[in-house]
């Protein structure tokens, strides 16, 4: 997979290097390109944004380096490449899911376009959406000042998904929001060495080697922990899959 991101901010990028996504980086499982988006401006002061027509508070990012940046990028692909996939992060956009990020993971080349300011001309997404698949994506009910935290969410649950990125020692099969044996419940409680730590032991089940009880209590516990922080999943949850996991088990 092929991933580019144009920002003004290419240093808070930086944490693509290291990790998961640096070292799938470093094994030729990923490519990330990060460009600066003032690469694209011509004036002295590397111009990026201008005031808002209508009015209204703050700055709105101008479309001519943005155009003239995807333009770039697009142009990039080797001939006969399939188009990107344009993943714009904004507080106004679809909901980031597990969902999106297995689609997405999917994808040979995504290019992310993290703002700053009040956001983006809005010509920009109408004149790449005639052309490209383009996603605008929140990661959440909450507002930031840009983009880029955004992106670094996206970009590590889609790597990790990558064959082979994530190691044998972790698994994403029994992931929270993952479908399959727990979909749609939240992770349980997970214990290693020692077997006490300042007084506090392991619950027996844990070192009974009996693989059945343990499952079903992991099952348990993971019921109660959804029960008590996202209420909401219980809803959602399929009651028929909880009978089959039971007989499973
Ligand atoms: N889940 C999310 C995503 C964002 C996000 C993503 C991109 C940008 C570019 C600018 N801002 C600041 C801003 C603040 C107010 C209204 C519009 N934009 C962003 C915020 N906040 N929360």
């Amino acid at each position: 997979m092929r991933i580019d991101v144009v920002t003004i901010f290419p240093e808070y990028l930086e944490p693509l290097n290291v990790s998961l996504v640096g070292k799938a980086r470093a094994r030729g499982q990923l490519d990330v390109r990060v460009h600066d988006l003032r690469e694209w401006t011509h004036d002295k002061h590397n111009t990026v944004d201008d005031t808002p027509y209508g009015g209204g508070p703050g700055m709105v990012m101008k479309p001519e380096p943005w155009g003239e940046a995807l333009d770039a990028v697009i142009e990039s692909g080797a001939q006969g490449e399939e188009l990107p996939v344009l993943v714009v992060p904004t507080p106004s956009g679809r909901p980031f899911t597990q969902e999106l990020a297995v689609e997405l993971s999917e994808k040979p080349w995504l290019v992310f376009t993290p703002a700053r300011y009040e956001g983006i001309d809005r010509r920009v997404i109408e004149e790449y959406g005639d052309r490209l698949d383009v996603r605008e994506v929140s990661i959440g009910d909450y507002v930031l000042a840009g983009g880029e935290a955004p992106v670094l969410v996206m970009v590590e649950a889609v790597a990790r998904l990558l064959p082979g990125v994530l190691g044998n020692a972790e698994s994403h099969r029994d992931d929270s929001f993952a479908p399959g044996a727990m979909a749609d419940l939240l992770e349980g409680p997970v214990y290693t060495k020692p077997p006490e730590w300042r007084g506090r032991g392991i619950p027996d089940v844990l070192l009974s080697g009996h693989h059945g009880k343990i499952a079903r209590w992991r099952r348990d516990e993971a019921f109660r922990r959804t029960v008590h922080n996202r209420p909401d999943l219980i809803e959602r949850a399929d009651p028929a899959a909880f009978d089959k996991k039971d007989r499973e088990i």
